[in-house]
This record gives structure tokens, C-alpha cells and sequence, in this order.
């Protein structure tokens, strides 16, 4: 077990709230008498996170994200726990929250990292480094408080990742700035992994997490919910918050349209268990392929042909480039206005590298009744990297609303070498051509 660098024990915040502000007031003049709630936004929380982990911490709102940051941060501190943290941090909690609006940018700069703990030259040496990762122009010059939102945390991201953390906290603020700044964005944080600094990493976004997070942790109600590869918890997320969804639709119902479907049993996916079982390899650590879905309509099965038309769910394993044909049969159980049915193939993170949807492909399905029977096939071809995908498919009525069958890891397969020899290092190898061509930009005389 590597080194921790980051250790919560039985940590918990209580906030207390005043149901108006003169009852705050009364608190502080009259001790002893307090007319506030208690809310725990953190309960128990305990957690250990090891040099060089790169941890995604997802909730649903309010669900404690900002307060375990900020207590890590050390701008809050816990009611009850322990809370240690070895090394320095860096905080990126809030749009450059420690910066003073009257400065300027450069003077932000020598400030923060004073903050932070480097001395004047040690800043100096890094200033065009930081100057040149915000890419703000002459704004650099100016007062911060005249900045847009947009430049503001591109310096407060240029400090935070610039500046040698140790331990580094982001939450969220790589939803803010242009397309160009969050690839630069995601392309240092992911340096700032590879060089061994651990990371905290706040985000509503899946694929963030997915792409950035060797683990994450998921907090609901201020408790931890669940915790493991970054997948495996976003999968529980997304179930977590499908439900969610459901509740607020049976809510508003008056009466129970769900209950011509069937039982909700995630092991009778595609037909009998037994015959599923061999090829339902499953990447998320669990088992079992992960299910949710209002269960107006069911995916009864999921297969994916060879070239040749041909299926064996034994031996899921394709030719580099080869034409498959994915086959996704739903059955409605109740009359579905429209159905939009898609897929995703995933790599072992869970980070979508082929996928598209009737809708996309311009197939207008139309009304569903009870009953009836709807067999898509996508054929498309794997120019993939020669390792084990996993397939997640799913369907809705639209894209307003709730999914009624989503299947992650339905089935996984694998993708052989090419038969050239070619090395395929990316993901993805596209088709190309590729030119090069020689001359001399400047002459050399030789001397013998
Ligand atoms: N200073 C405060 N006083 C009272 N309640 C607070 C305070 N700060 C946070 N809370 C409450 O604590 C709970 C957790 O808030 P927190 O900001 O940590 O959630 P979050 O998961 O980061 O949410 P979001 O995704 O919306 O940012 C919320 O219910 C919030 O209203």
C-alpha cells in the first residue's frame, strides 16, 4: 500500500441555520439561547486517499461535494474527525477565490503563491509559465475585479496547477472557459497525475471523472454512498439519481403506470440468466451488467454478429476493422409515444468510444404499442485497439425523458491485432494517408 497522503477520520460538519438573521444575532448577545437548526451536511466521513491517486468525488447537489473540499482546503473546519493532509495543497474551490479583486493579475499571482508557500523567486521563475497557461493577454496587467468569469479562472487554474502542488483540489472549475482551455486543462492535470500529484477532482461530469480519476467516491445525504473505480461509481450515480428521477415521476402520478411492466430484475436481461452468463464479462468489478430504467419498455436481448452474420456468445472476439453487427430487441410494455434506441462501445473506464442512436441515424421510429416488438441493428466497423470493450445500450422516448431500459456492460468483447502487424497506440485508428517529403532548408558544406 503506497503512502497516504490524505486521511478523514469519522469526519462530520454540522451548519447551523438561522430561520432569520436577527436570530443569528440574538445567538451571539443572549448565549444559551438558540433558535437555529442543526444540518449535517457530512457525517462520518472516512476516507484515505494514497500518494498519486487521482480521486473524483461525485453527488448529487447538496450532497456534501464542496464541504469535504473545503475542509481538506482547510477553509472549513470539521465539527467532529480528524482530518490530515501531507503535503502542499493547492485549492481550486472557487473561481480564484484567493485572489483580491484590486490587484492585478501579476500581483494575484505573487500573492497566491505566496499563499501557498513559495518564495518571490521561486514565483518569479514560474510567472511566464503561469502568464502563458492563462493566456490573458495584457488583462495580466490589470485589476482582476475587471476580469470575465472565464479569465478569472484561467489564472486561478494557471496558479493552482503551476505552483508544484503536492495535493491538488479542483472542484468543477474546468466547466468554465472556452473548448480550447478545458482540453489545456485536462491535458496538465493529467501531466500533474502522471508526475505522482495526488488530486481531488469535484465534477457532475461522468466523463471527467471517468478519464481523469483512477477512483472516486461518491457522497449522498453527507454520507458516503459508495466508493471504487471511477465506472463502478458513476454507474451507481447514475442509477442513484434515475430513481430519483422515478420517485419525482410517481410522485406526480395518480396512478401507478408502471405496473403492467414486469418485475425489475437486472439478471433477466436478455432472456434466461443461464444463458447470458458466459458472455456478460463484466469490467465494473461487480459481476453483474448494471441496470436502471422506468421499465416502460425492456431490452430482451443484445448480441453482436461477426462480418458473416454470425453470433457466438462464447467467444465475443473480432478481427481489428471488422464489420459487426449489433442487435438490440426491446419489447414495449406500455404504448411509448416515440423510442430512441442506442449504444455505446466502452473501453475498460468506461469512456465511450463508438456510439449513436436511432434518432441520430435519422430512423424515426414512431408510437409503440403494448406488446410490440422492435429488433435495431447498427453494423459499424472496429478500428479499435486490440483490447476487451464493453457495450452499454439503452432506450428512451426522447431525449426529455427518463431512459426506459439502460444497460451498462450488456456484453464485453475483444478486439484482435491487426493482421498487418500495425501497432495501434491510440484508441482509435482511423484511415489516413500519409505524406511526407524532403528538402533543405539551409545548406551544410561538409569539411573533410
Ligand atoms: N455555510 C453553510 N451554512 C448552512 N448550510 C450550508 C453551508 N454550506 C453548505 N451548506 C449546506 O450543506 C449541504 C452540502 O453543501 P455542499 O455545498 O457541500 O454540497 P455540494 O455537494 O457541493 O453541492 P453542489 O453540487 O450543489 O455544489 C447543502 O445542503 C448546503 O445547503
Amino acid at each position: 500500500m503506497g503512502e497516504i497522503v490524505i486521511s478523514l477520520n469519522n469526519v462530520s460538519k454540522c451548519f447551523k441555520r438561522y430561520a432569520r438573521p436577527v436570530d443569528r444575532l440574538k445567538e451571539i448577545l443572549i448565549p444559551g439561547k438558540s433558535s437555529c437548526d442543526e444540518f449535517w451536511a457530512l457525517r462520518d466521513i472516512n476516507l484515505e486517499v494514497q500518494k498519486g491517486q487521482t480521486l473524483g468525488v461525485v453527488g448529487r447537489n447538496g450532497s456534501g461535494k464542496s464541504t469535504l473540499l473545503q475542509i481538506l482546503a482547510g477553509t472549513l473546519q470539521p465539527t467532529t474527525g480528524e482530518v490530515s493532509v501531507n503535503g502542499r495543497i493547492s485549492a481550486l474551490l472557487e473561481l480564484g477565490s484567493g485572489f483580491n479583486p484590486e490587484f492585478t493579475g501579476r500581483q494575484n499571482v505573487f500573492f497566491n503563491g505566496r499563499l501557498l508557500g513559495l518564495s518571490h523567486q521561486e514565483i518569479a521563475a514560474k510567472f511566464d509559465e503561469i502568464a502563458g497557461f492563462a493566456d490573458i493577454g495584457d488583462f495580466i496587467d490589470q485589476p482582476v475585479k475587471t476580469y470575465s468569469s472565464g479569465m478569472f479562472v484561467r489564472l486561478a487554474f494557471a496558479v493552482a496547477v503551476n505552483v508544484y502542488p503536492e495535493v491538488l483540489i479542483v472542484d468543477e472549475a474546468l466547466a468554465v472557459g472556452d473548448v480550447v482551455f478545458q482540453h489545456r486543462c485536462m491535458r496538465r492535470m493529467r501531466a500533474l497525475m502522471d508526475s505522482g500529484v495526488t488530486t481531488l477532482f469535484v465534477s457532475h461530469d461522468s466523463g471527467a471523472v471517468k478519464t481523469l480519476c483512477n477512483s472516486a467516491v461518491m457522497l449522498h445525504e453527507g454520507r458516503i454512498y459508495t466508493t471504487g473505480s471511477p465506472n463502478a461509481v458513476i454507474i451507481e450515480y447514475m442509477k442513484l439519481v434515475t430513481q430519483e428521477e422515478l420517485e419525482l415521476l410517481n410522485e406526480a402520478k395518480p396512478t401507478n403506470s408502471l405496473e403492467s411492466s414486469p418485475a425489475f430484475d437486472p439478471d433477466r436481461i436478455l432472456g434466461e440468466p443461464s444463458e447470458l452468463t458466459p458472455t456478460l464479462l463484466h469490467n465494473n468489478g461487480n459481476g453483474k451488467p448494471q441496470r436502471r430504467g422506468n421499465r416502460k419498455a425492456l431490452i430482451q436481448d443484445v448480441r453482436i454478429l461477426n462480418s458473416l452474420g454470425e453470433y457466438s456468445k462464447e467467444n465475443l472476439v473480432f478481427n481489428f476493422n471488422e464489420e459487426v453487427t449489433l442487435v438490440i430487441d426491446l419489447v414495449a410494455y406500455e404504448l411509448l409515444q416515440g423510442c430512441i434506441v442506442g449504444f455505446f462501445v466502452c473501453d475498460k473506464n468506461g469512456n465511450e468510444i463508438i456510439g449513436s442512436n436511432t434518432w441520430e441515424e435519422n430512423l424515426q421510429i414512431g408510437k409503440l404499442s403494448p406488446g410490440e416488438k422492435l429488433t435495431v441493428k447498427f453494423k459499424f466497423r472496429l478500428p479499435l485497439k486490440p483490447i476487451s470493450y464493453s457495450v452499454t445500450v439503452a432506450g428512451s422516448e426522447d431525449y426529455t425523458s427518463v431512459t426506459f431500459d439502460w444497460i451498462d456492460n450488456a456484453l464485453v468483447f475483444q478486439v484482435l491485432p491487426p493482421d498487418t502487424g500495425k501497432n495501434i497506440h491510440a484508441l482509435v485508428d482511423l484511415p489516413m494517408s500519409t505524406e511526407v517529403s524532403r528538402n533543405f532548408s539551409f545548406n551544410v558544406s561538409v569539411q573533410v
